[in-house]
């Protein structure tokens, strides 16, 4: 009897997608066919090793592809753990990977089409309906005694199942009915270019028509000096989906404290930040040459997550349970030992190749702040830090801080930091000024993770990490300017007095919004900026804030330079009229510009009205004095 099921909708979405505009890259599922195979065959093996009871245990662990040119059918079978009935509506019904999910979700944002992108994600078992209409899955579980069955759908709304009447021993077999504009898969040539692409790496035998195709032995064994780069991008082009060559390749092979071998990959694209906290990450790990575990997140802390590759090691029992694996002592010592493998690279390219290794911050650096929290290798992982400076001409010059330091001052003990969205915004930042004008450097810090990194590694060699807005300008007296401040004009004493009672005024008018009011060292160009003396920088301070939903606005000292025109006409105008209007408008716009530059005006209706005030005013004034 058969029965009639409906796909979930997500997979209607994808299914729609895959019939209707995939015309090129459609041999990928042959790749996806066969790593279900394999994954299954895995599975099998990994029940055996727990002691489970298989049917057929006398059945080689393989793949067999054949094609029927005649019927217009190719069929994918394997001997692997195979699926009970209620297993094939849950796991042919609905998206089980996340590859797919990342395919949906990249198609809506980027412009390229389907085709062209579909290449790089596993969408596995419904790429099938690329190249055929009419698809069925006869299975038969691993278990003794069970019963088999067969999935059969054309790939649009709905699938059926009914009891199989032939069906493997064993596991899995797919039947495909090519269509009509897909029969050049039905070519032998044509498969077997397919699979030595994308499944070489495949650890159990594949057989096309009744010949062994994956003859390739497992690469990280193999000496390195009989490995050609081309072997390596093969093996580097399978794991990634990639088709470029690795920005690294890393493969050694180590006695001691453990025995294994790793091959690692550092992939030319990126992980973004959204998957930070995400486990889909790690080597693959074998115990002699069995893969136990792909992506084994513990080979790896989490800064390296974007390290793809694999581990074998002869010291670990072939039945080790997954679920051991984090507290296994063992596989911290890989991953200790991996970590510095990588490190040192990244040493080496940092000291050999300043290009590639700016290509890899660029790509992973993102992640690679994230090292940090390594307390064990700390030191190492500040060296490879990399930021754009106040000193550098463009944006995409980098400095690392062994650098910095080269450069510094004499006499100087910090390395000073601005937070900024760009470049441009940092170059303008009040708190730059006093530095730009005693010649000091200053990192850019871009990213919001950047704070925290300064903030735990606290110091470098014996300097301080210290950012530019909490620095007192009082510490920078001993370095003379290198650029002169445009001379004005000397207060008298009794302007100088006026501006003492001027600066009492604010204070009054902005009550405690601020904490002080007073007048400003580290300013050149700016009328006012709003400073933190006691430490926390305004955008460490947004994110505590954020994160204990704090919304009130910090208070801090509101600093102004005696020397800027717009504080010397408030000067006059107050001299003059203590209660004029325009001193309270000034003063606020003042102080409301200096919110905005740290980012913590929240309403900013009144500032535009005053604004528009201040503009009428001044185009009133402007006309009358030009007599226009
Ligand atoms: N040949 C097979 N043998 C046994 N089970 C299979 C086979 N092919 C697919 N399946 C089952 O169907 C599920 C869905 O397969 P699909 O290829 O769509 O995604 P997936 O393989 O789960 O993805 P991922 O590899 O990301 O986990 C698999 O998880 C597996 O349980």
């Amino acid at each position: 009897m058969s029965q009639s099921y409906e796909f979930k909708t997500e997979v209607r979405k994808l299914l729609h997608i895959i019939t209707h505009s995939l015309y090129t890259n459609r041999e990928i599922f042959l790749r996806e066919l066969v790593s279900n195979a394999s994954d299954a065959l895995d599975k099998l093996r990994f029940a055996e090793a727990k002691g489970e009871d298989i049917s057929a245990p006398e059945l080689e662990a393989s793949i067999n592809i054949a094609i029927d040119k005649d019927a217009g059918i190719i069929t994918v079978t394997d001997t692997g753990i195979g699926m009970s009935k209620d297993e094939l509506v849950d796991n042919l019904g609905t998206i089980a990977r996340s590859g797919s999910e990342r395919f949906l979700a990249e198609l809506a944002e980027s412009k390229d089409s389907a085709s062209n992108i579909i290449g790089r994600f596993g969408v596995g078992f419904y790429s099938v309906f690329m190249i055929s209409d009419n698809v069925t899955v006869t299975t038969r579980s691993y278990k003794p005694g069970a019963e088999a069955f067969t999935w059969k759908s054309d790939g649009l709304g709905a699938f059926e199942i009914t009891s199989a009447e032939e069906a493997p021993e064993r596991g899995t077999m797919i039947t495909i009915h090519v269509k009509d504009d897909a029969k050049e898969f039905l070519e032998t040539f044509r498969l077997q270019t397919a699979l030595k692409q994308h499944s070489s790496f495949i650890p159990f035998p594949i057989y096309l028509n009744g010949e062994h195709q994956n003859t390739t032995p497992a690469l990280w064994r193999e000496p390195k000096s009989s490995i050609s780069k081309e072997q390596y991008k093969e093996f580097y082009n399978y794991l990634t989906f990639d088709d470029k060559e690795p920005l690294a390749t890393i493969h050694s092979a180590v006695d001691a404290p453990v025995q294994f071998t790793s091959l690692a990959f550092i992939p030319t694209f990126g992980r973004d930040l959204n998957s930070i906290g995400r486990d889909d990450y790690g080597l693959d790990l074998y115990v002699r040459r069995v893969l136990i575990q792909r992506e084994c997140k513990d080979l790896l802390p989490d800064y390296l997550s974007f390290v793809k590759g694999v581990v074998d090691t002869e010291d670990l029992p072939l039945n080790i349970s997954r679920e051991t694996l984090q507290e296994n002592v063992l596989i911290r010592k890989i991953n200790q030992t991996v970590t510095k493998q990588i490190l040192s690279h990244l040493e080496r390219t940092a000291k050999n190749d300043a290009d590639a290794y700016k290509e890899f911050w660029n790509v992973h650096g993102k992640i690679f702040r994230l090292g940090y929290s390594d307390y064990a290798n700390r030191d190492r992982f500040a060296k490879l830090l990399r930021f754009n400076t106040s000193t550098h001409e463009t944006a995409d010059e980098l400095t690392s801080l062994e650098e910095y330091i080269e450069r510094a001052k004499e006499g100087q003990k910090s390395i000073y930091y601005i937070s900024s969205t760009s470049r441009e915004a940092a170059k303008l930042n009040p708190h730059l000024e006093i530095f730009t004008r005693k010649g000091i450097e200053v990192l850019f810090l871009f990213e919001p993770v950047d704070e925290f990194v300064m903030d735990n590694l606290g110091k470098f060699e014996e300097f301080d990490l210290v950012a530019a807005e909490t620095v007192n300008p009082d510490s920078l007296k001993d370095f003379p300017d290198v650029v002169k401040k445009e001379k004005t004009e000397e207060l008298s004493d009794e302007e100088t007095a006026t501006l003492s009672d001027l600066l009492a005024h604010i204070k009054t008018l902005l009550g405690d919004k601020v904490t002080e009011v007073r007048l400003s060292e580290r300013l050149s160009g700016s009328p006012a900026v709003l400073s933190s003396p006691d430490g926390a920088t305004s955008s460490m301070e947004k994110i505590m804030r954020m994160m204990n939903q704090d919304e009130s606005i910090p208070k801090k000292v509101f600093e102004l330079n005696a020397d800027h025109p717009i504080v010397r006409n408030l000067l006059r105008i107050y001299k003059s009229d203590k209660d004029d209007a325009l001193v309270k408008e000034t003063v606020e716009q003042l102080f409301e510009s200096s919110l905005l530059l740290e980012g913590y005006l929240k309403d900013p209706h009144a500032m535009v009205s005053r604004i528009n005030d201040i503009l009428e005013k001044a185009g009133s004034w402007y006309s009358e004095i030009k007599k226009i």
